[in-house]
């Protein structure tokens, strides 16, 4: 059992056994279908995570760490407001169209403020003083500001950090006025622990304590029975933690820049319903005629040159499947650029430059584990859709008011599958003289 297992553990049974229910008061969130999403808590929670000893990271259940890594690099190193900038998509539905959450987050970190050194953001203060002035009781940085609240779609959870220096140690406190146990506790000391590392490396000291002090533990009502689940599992020793050992420049670390060794976390069996959407959903993406037709002779029906460009920036950074017949189809028979590309054939002899072969969707889930499976994209050809969708929670469905002639290929017809509900439509785009829209379908068989 890793460490973080047992404080997990530990504080779910607290909560779960001595905690409050808010169920009699009004709460702001709700569930997708409306109900309000209640929750019992502890006040007060302080929870220690030795990084000398190992990396905090759970494995009752898989936390997606390099998703959680991408997040943490894009508030602390690029100081993005913009989900463009972010590899995975928690943030989707809290941007506005143009990508940005407003003053959240990395926008407070990018502010520069003068100092009798002269201006600095608060990243670039807490670099300084770790070099210059270490002995300082000052080193600390604030996401809550009150006079930009009220252009913040999501108020900040984890606000504040503290930095202390004792000999060549560096210790910190992470000060959380909410937290989410389930969804995102570990996900949020998983990421400033390895902020802890960071920081430690590029100023020449090691990583000691962080300090984790929750003002509202909380687990909501329909994550209860997830949870008891959860604590019944089988725990496994923690993995080992990696870095690259030549970086000396904070703004040099990567994703890449870490790894961890052995890491076992229990099989998940549900997916949880979540408020503070979790990185757990296979995609599929897909252009649609109003039959539900995708393609004739191996070709696209349609050119929509706003939906390719949608296409592009959602798969980017991110890995596609796909059949081989899909692949012959892109340009020059080349896989995407800047993608894991995946080829599922039966064709034992296949293979082609840039791409990865598999033979079997055992061999793809094999090929892919431990990649956020929000990052996976499912993108055809129509017998690959067919034997993936059960597997997909999402389908993001280009709808064209149009019914092209002499299709040979199609994709399930999601308004007449149990289970498939649309989230989300977008406004209609005309191009080419057709006009198209953007649905979001979810699987709520693997939502629920
Ligand atoms: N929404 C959507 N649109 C599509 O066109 C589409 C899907 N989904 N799902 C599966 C297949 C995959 N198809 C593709 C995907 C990419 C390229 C391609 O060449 N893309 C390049 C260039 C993009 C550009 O012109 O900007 C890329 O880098 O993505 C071609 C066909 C078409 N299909
Ligand atoms: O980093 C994060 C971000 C969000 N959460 C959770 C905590 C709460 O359940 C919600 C935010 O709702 P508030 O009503 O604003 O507290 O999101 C988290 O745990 N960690």
């Amino acid at each position: 059992m890793s460490r973080a297992d047992a404080l997990f553990l530990q504080n779910c049974r607290d909560i779960l056994d001595h905690g409050v229910w808010d169920t009699d008061l009004p709460v702001r969130p709700h569930w997708e279908d409306g109900t309000p999403a209640h929750t019992v808590k502890k006040f007060g929670i302080v929870n220690r995570y030795d990084l000398q000893e190992e990396f905090p990271i759970l494995t009752l259940r898989r936390t997606y760490w390099k998703t959680a890594v991408d997040e943490l690099l894009w508030i602390w190193q690029k100081k993005s407001n913009n989900i463009h900038d972010l590899n995975g998509h928690i943030w989707d539905e809290w941007a506005d169209p143009d990508g940005s959450i407003g003053k959240a987050y990395g926008y407070q970190l990018s502010i520069k403020h003068q100092y009798p050194e002269g201006e600095m953001d608060q990243v670039d203060r807490v670099l300084y003083d770790l070099k210059h002035n270490p002995a300082s009781r000052r080193i600390l940085t604030s996401l809550y500001n009150h006079q930009d609240l009220h252009e913040m779609n999501l108020y900040p959870c984890a606000w504040s950090m503290t930095f202390n220096v004792s000999g060549n140690v560096l210790n910190a406190i992470l000060n959380q006025r909410s937290q989410d146990m389930l969804a995102a506790n570990n996900w949020n000391v998983v990421q400033y622990a390895v902020l802890v590392h960071m920081l430690a490396q590029v100023s020449g000291l090691v990583p000691g304590e962080l300090v984790h002090v929750i003002a509202d533990a909380h687990i909501y009502d329909r994550h209860v029975p997830i949870i008891e689940k959860m604590l019944a599992q089988t725990p496994s020793p923690a993995p080992v933690f990696r870095m690259d050992p030549s970086v000396t420049d904070f703004y040099a670390f990567t994703r890449d820049s870490f790894s961890l060794e052995d890491y076992i976390p229990a099989p998940s069996r549900t997916r949880s319903p979540s408020l503070f959407e979790e990185a757990c959903a296979v995609n599929a993406i897909v252009v649609v005629d109003q039959n539900w037709a995708i393609g004739r002779d191996n070709d696209l029906l349609f050119s929509l040159p706003t939906d390719m460009k949608r296409f592009r920036s959602l798969t980017l950074g991110g890995t596609v499947i796909l059949g081989r017949r899909t692949l012959d189809s892109f340009p020059g028979g080349r896989p995407l650029p800047k993608r894991r590309n995946i080829v599922i054939t039966h064709c034992p002899d296949f293979s082609r430059e840039g791409a990865e072969t598999v033979s079997s969707l055992a061999a793809m889930r094999e090929a892919t584990a431990g990649t956020p499976p929000d990052q996976l994209w499912v993108i055809g050809g129509g017998s690959i859709y067919a034997a993936l969708l059960s597997q997909c929670a999402r389908a993001y469905v280009t709808r064209v008011d149009a019914a092209a002639e002499g299709a040979d290929s199609f994709f399930p017809n999601l308004d007449k599958l149990p289970g498939w509900t649309v989230r989300a439509v977008s406004e209609p785009v005309t191009e080419n003289g057709l006009t198209y829209r953007f649905y979001d379908y979810v699987n709520t068989k693997l939502c629920d």
